[in-house]
Order: structure tokens, then C-alpha cells, then sequence
């Protein structure tokens, strides 16, 4: 019979136990566990866990005979930070933690962070790796993960009982095995935990085991002021829960959860052996049953995806999404964005916090939490954040987007502004601009949208680059640079480059606008981003016509300078990603675009210069 799993819809009589009686996690634990023992439904419950057999001895050995050549797992060591915060654990002295009503503990730059800034640079205190075999491709790009450290390894220990957990070396399985792993081997062997990707309970064990290792002490101690590498459980146990904000429907899955993973430790392990009060049984598993509520939310609200990036390949950054989840709680006080400054890369064991973008002194470090990017609409990114995250998301590109539903204009006045069509109790419809408060005929507007819906119903019959071209530049004297319409028109740009053989400086403009497009909104793609930046950047310099191109007009001659700018900048995030020697064919690249922009003299500066010639002669 197939074991039911977090969420599955059994019959509780059709009662969920309202979250307005609930004090806090404990206390809807206790009233959960008490109406469902006396109501019968735990049966359901119990049977589930008594048919995946009688209690077994948890695995008690591994395979001796398997010595991994350390020599073979080569690792690649993160950059140091250059300054180590004293105040806070893994962290940069650039950034400062702050907590306001507003936006909870969130961090800021202390001073002018440049770009590519490692600022935090992070161990993973308790971790997720998916199972063996969906983090196990093929021989040559295959990675593998140790379920203890998250260092990535060629030759690994693998538990002989639940044959899913791997280790890198001896010390990580013993220590696997101590704090954790032989409460888990069994349901592991059951497949008790489903290791989906909205499935929390299992991380809610790890983290309540991580916290029986330490005691459970939970008083956060004055000597080191945010995180401590010995028992970082109190910094885990001060996370962000939002359970005051869950939907009773979110709380009954928690609670079923934690009844669920209580149950399993009650009747598989020995894990209460330790525990020496008898009497006090129930309560202790009152207790545990609530902190599993409270890291099940801890774990959903605070978990950091790890991605695979796979430098097998001769670009190396191809990459395998969503094999692992990573408790870290430095990350954990970073607040989302939508369109933030900072990405969390995967590197070694390590969790890294790079910058994007300049930041500024006193603006807030964002990241991009989950999948919920700029690319979507706000609706969807709302419903993500609302039903996944748990939260209603507040950055200021929602505040833009909303602006941008409400007003989509480009000011034609103020220029910085958006404007609105309006229409007045006469019918007469005028744009109204939100930022500079005037109003004037929204005719230039529509006499652009009109030719704009033109072009575009001639492109989709005759996918002519012309009338592309010509969608492009209406939108652009109307929409603001970054909105979705633009996005929208630079994307089907982008698209058909390879066909462009012919205009090599259009593809160019329109790529690289692109490309600043997402970067700015998408950099949760950051990776590959870079990658389609790389191919592109190949293709353009083998399109037949690149070779031809001398004489540029001026405005030309910026696009290429951007392009230039832009080789040398992919050059050095690609170094950030990869072992130096991988990226020699790279220099190629570089050899022709400088060589391409020394040739192309703009036809003025051309004419100055050979008469500064003739006059000197
Ligand atoms: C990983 S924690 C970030 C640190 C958090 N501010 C704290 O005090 O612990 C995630 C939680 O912070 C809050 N949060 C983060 N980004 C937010 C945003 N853009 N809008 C609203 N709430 C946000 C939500 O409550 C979310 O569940």
C-alpha cells in the first residue's frame, strides 16, 4: 500500500483546526495532536508508518572497502571575502544588519559596494541533496554532492542502508551518521520522505536533529553577534516563521507533517532513548512535534536552492537546476527582490553572495528568492510569493510594475515620468502623467500605438525583420525602457539575429539591449544569462558580414564600444565561474572584437584625423 504523503487529502472530517486558536507553533501542535488522537484520525497516520515494517536496526555500517583518491576531488576554493565582518559570521565588513518593523532583519551596505563583491560567503549549516540518482547524469558531467558538506566529489562513501546518501570523506559520514543520519537511514530505505520540491517535512527533521545535536540551546550568546560555527541553532531557531500569516489549508499540511515525522521518530528510532524523563514523556513529544511546525516553516521560508553548475562541459556552465536545499541563516536575513542587486552562486561547499550592480551606500542587499523574477508578470510573482514563499512581496520593482498597470506611458513632457490615458465626462481622452501632474493630447501616443499594432500584425504574417524594427522603435518612443513591452519586442529581436546576416549592428544594439534588459530584471538567470551571452557573442563575430564592417556612424561606434565592454565583463564573470585554463578560447574572442573596434573609426573621427595628418604634413 503506497504511503501517504505530506498534503494528501485524508479524511479529517472536514475539520481544519482554526489557526485563530493558535497561540504559536506549540500550541497548535498540542490541539492539533490531541483532537486528531481523540477523533481517530491519527489511525490513518499510524498505519501508514507501521506497515513500512517492523523496527529495523538502523544501518550500522558502510562500504569499507571504497577509498576515495582525495587527489581526484579536485575542489574549486571561492574567493575569500577581502574583510570579515566581526559582528557577523561569514560576512563581508561592508555590510551592516539592521531590523525594522518593516522589512525585519534585512541587510545594508555600509559603504559603496562595486560590482562582482563577494559579501557573503556562507557554509551551509544544515543541507538537502536530492537523492543519488537524480543528481547523477551521465559519467562525464556527472556531479555529485556530499550530503553532509555539499562539496562536490568524484569518489564518495555511499550509506549501504538507504543506498541514497553519499559522503566525500570518513570524517562527513561519521558526523552524518552521530548527529543525524541513523534516525533518517530507515525512512530514507521507505522512501518515508517524498524530497519534492514543496515538501518541507524532511528538511523540519533535519533542522529539529541539527538542534538535538546541539542540546537545543537556543539563547543566542553575546561573543559573536550573528551566527556561531559551533551551534549556529539559535540563529536557525530566530528565522523568520510567518506562521501568524498562513492559510489554515498551509497549516493543516504543516501540522500533518510534524505529526507524521513525530510518529516516525516515536515508533522507528531510538531517538527518545536519550531523553532521560520518563514520565514526561508526552510532553517532550508535544515539544518536538511543535518544533518540527516551526522549522517545517523556518525551512520554507528561509531555504536557499542549490543549482549544479557543471564545468564538465567546454563552456562549463551548463547547469542542473533545483538538486538541493540549503539552510543558511547570514542568507536567511536577506530580504527578496524582484529585480535585486545581489545573486547567491553555488560554489564548492560554499554559498556565495555576489553583487550585481553597484550598490550604494545604505541601499538594502536584495536577492531573488525562488524562481519569482522580473520575467513574470506581478500577478504571478505575487501568487508564487503568496502561496509558496508565504509573503506579500513589497520591492520597489513591484512598486514600478504596479505603477507601470497603472500608468504605462513614457512621459512625453518630463520624460522620466509615466502617463496615463484619460478620459474625461465629455469622452475626451487625454494622457495624464502621474510624476509631473500635467496633462496634454494623447495623440502622438496613439498615432505610435496604432503603427506599433500595424507592424505587428504584418510581422506576424510575413516575420519580415523591417516591420520588427519598426515595432521596435514606436514602442520605444512610448514604453519605458524597461517595460514589459519592450522586453517583449527586444525578445523577438534576439530571436531572429541568426537570420541577420545582413546587418550585423542591428543584432548587436538589439542583443545587447536585450542582455542589459535581464541582467537588470533576471539575474535569478544569471548563469545562463551568461552562457547565451557567450554563444551570442561567438555567433556575432562568425557572421559572415562582422568581418566586413569598417566604416560605422557614430552612433554605431557606441554600440560596438558597449560590445567591447561588455567581452571584457563576460571574461571576468566567466573567471568567477571557471579554473582559468577553461576559458583560453575565450581570448580568441577578445583578439577579434578589439580587433573590430580598432578598424572601426567612426566616419567623422576617420575625416578629423586625416586632416590633422594633412595639416601636421
Ligand atoms: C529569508 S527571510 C528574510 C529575512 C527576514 N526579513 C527576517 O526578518 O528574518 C524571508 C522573510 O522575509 C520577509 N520578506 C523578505 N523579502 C520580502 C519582500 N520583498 N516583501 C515582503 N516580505 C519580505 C518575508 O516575511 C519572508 O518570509
Amino acid at each position: 500500500m503506497p504511503l501517504t504523503k505530506a498534503g494528501d487529502n485524508i479524511n479529517f472530517q472536514g475539520k481544519y483546526y482554526f489557526k485563530e486558536t493558535y497561540l504559536n507553533e506549540y500550541d497548535a501542535f498540542a490541539k492539533y495532536y490531541n483532537a486528531i488522537s481523540k477523533n481517530g484520525c491519527i489511525n490513518k497516520i499510524l498505519r501508514d508508518i507501521e506497515v513500512m515494517n517492523d523496527y529495523c536496526e538502523l544501518f550500522k555500517d558502510v562500504m569499507n572497502n571504497e577509498i576515495p583518491n582525495e587527489e581526484l576531488n579536485s575542489y574549486f576554493e571561492p574567493i575569500p571575502l577581502k574583510k570579515q565582518s566581526k559582528d557577523i559570521l561569514y560576512c563581508s565588513n561592508l555590510l551592516g544588519l539592521e531590523n525594522s518593523i518593516e522589512r525585519g532583519k534585512h541587510f545594508i551596505a555600509k559603504e559603496e559596494i562595486p560590482r562582482d563583491t563577494v559579501i557573503i560567503n556562507e557554509c551551509p549549516t544544515v543541507l538537502q541533496v536530492r537523492p543519488l540518482c537524480t543528481c547523477v547524469g551521465d559519467k562525464d558531467s556527472s556531479l555529485y554532492r556530499c550530503h553532509n558538506c555539499g562539496i562536490t566529489c568524484k569518489l564518495f562513501y555511499t550509506c549501504r542502508g538507504c543506498n541514497v546518501c553519499i559522503f566525500c570523506s570518513r570524517t562527513c559520514l561519521s558526523m552524518a551518521y552521530k548527529n543525524y543520519h541513523r534516525y533518517e537511514c530507515y525512512g530514507l530505505q521507505r522512501h518515508f520522505w517524498s524530497m519534492e520540491d514543496t515538501d518541507y517535512s524532511y528538511m523540519a527533521f533535519r533542522l529539529m536533529l541539527y538542534g538535538a545535536s546541539k542540546h537545543f540551546v537556543t539563547d543566542i550568546k553575546d561573543e559573536m553577534k550573528y551566527g556561531n560555527p559551533e551551534n549556529n541553532y539559535p540563529f536557525i531557531y530566530s528565522l523568520e516563521t510567518n506562521f501568524n500569516q498562513l492559510s489554515s489549508a498551509q497549516i493543516n499540511k504543516i501540522l500533518y507533517g510534524a505529526t507524521r515525522n513525530l510518529l516516525y521518530l516515536i515508533l522507528k528510532t531510538t531517538f527518545f532513548d536519550q531523553f532521560q524523563s520518563k514520565s514526561d514523556m508526552d510532553k517532550i513529544h508535544l515539544y518536538i512535534g511543535g518544533l518540527m511546525v516551526k522549522h517545517f516553516c523556518h525551512a520554507q521560508m528561509n531555504n536557499v536552492i542549490i543549482k549544479y553548475p557543471n564545468f564538465a562541459k567546454s563552456w562549463g556552465l551548463d547547469v542542473v537546476s533545483g538538486t538541493g536545499k540549503a539552510i543558511c541563516p547570514t542568507i536567511a536575513c536577506i530580504n527578496h527582490a524582484c529585480s535585486p542587486n545581489c545573486v547567491i552562486v553555488v560554489c564548492s561547499n560554499y554559498l556565495l553572495v555576489k553583487s550585481l550592480k553597484t550598490i550604494e551606500r545604505g541601499e538594502e542587499i536584495t536577492v531573488c528568492y525562488a524562481e519569482v523574477n522580473a520575467l513574470l508578470t506581478v500577478a504571478e510573482r505575487h501568487l508564487i510569493t503568496q502561496e509558496i514563499l508565504l509573503f506579500t512581496c513589497y520591492c520597489s520593482f513591484c512598486e514600478y510594475e504596479r505603477k507601470l498597470n497603472n500608468a504605462p506611458y513614457k512621459c512625453l513632457l518630463c520624460f522620466g515620468g509615466n502617463a496615463r490615458k484619460i478620459e474625461d465626462d465629455q469622452g475626451k481622452i487625454t494622457a495624464h502623467c502621474l510624476d509631473c501632474d500635467e496633462h496634454y493630447s494623447m495623440d502622438i501616443i496613439l498615432k505610435h500605438l496604432k503603427t506599433a499594432t500595424v507592424c505587428r500584425s504584418l510581422y506576424d504574417v510575413t516575420y519580415s525583420i523591417d516591420h520588427l524594427t519598426r515595432l521596435a522603435e514606436c514602442y520605444s518612443n512610448i514604453f519605458p525602457y524597461k517595460s514589459l513591452q519592450m522586453l517583449d519586442v527586444y525578445k523577438l529581436l534576439y530571436d531572429k539575429h541568426n537570420v541577420w546576416g545582413e546587418k550585423p549592428l542591428e543584432v548587436l544594439k538589439y542583443g545587447l539591449l536585450l542582455a542589459n534588459i535581464i541582467e537588470n530584471c533576471v539575474p535569478r538567470l544569471y548563469i545562463p544569462l551568461l552562457l547565451s551571452k557567450v554563444k551570442f557573442m561567438f555567433s556575432f563575430v562568425e557572421m559572415k558580414k562582422f568581418k566586413q564592417i569598417k566604416r560605422v556612424t557614430p552612433e554605431e561606434y557606441e554600440i560596438i564600444k558597449i560590445f567591447v565592454n561588455e567581452v571584457v565583463k563576460v571574461k571576468r564573470d566567466l573567471l568567477f565561474y571557471l579554473p582559468f585554463h577553461r576559458i583560453v578560447s575565450y581570448d580568441h574572442l577578445l583578439k577579434e572584437v578589439h580587433h573590430l573596434f580598432q578598424k572601426c573609426t567612426p566616419a567623422e573621427k576617420k575625416e578629423k584625423r586625416t586632416k590633422k595628418k594633412v595639416n601636421r604634413v
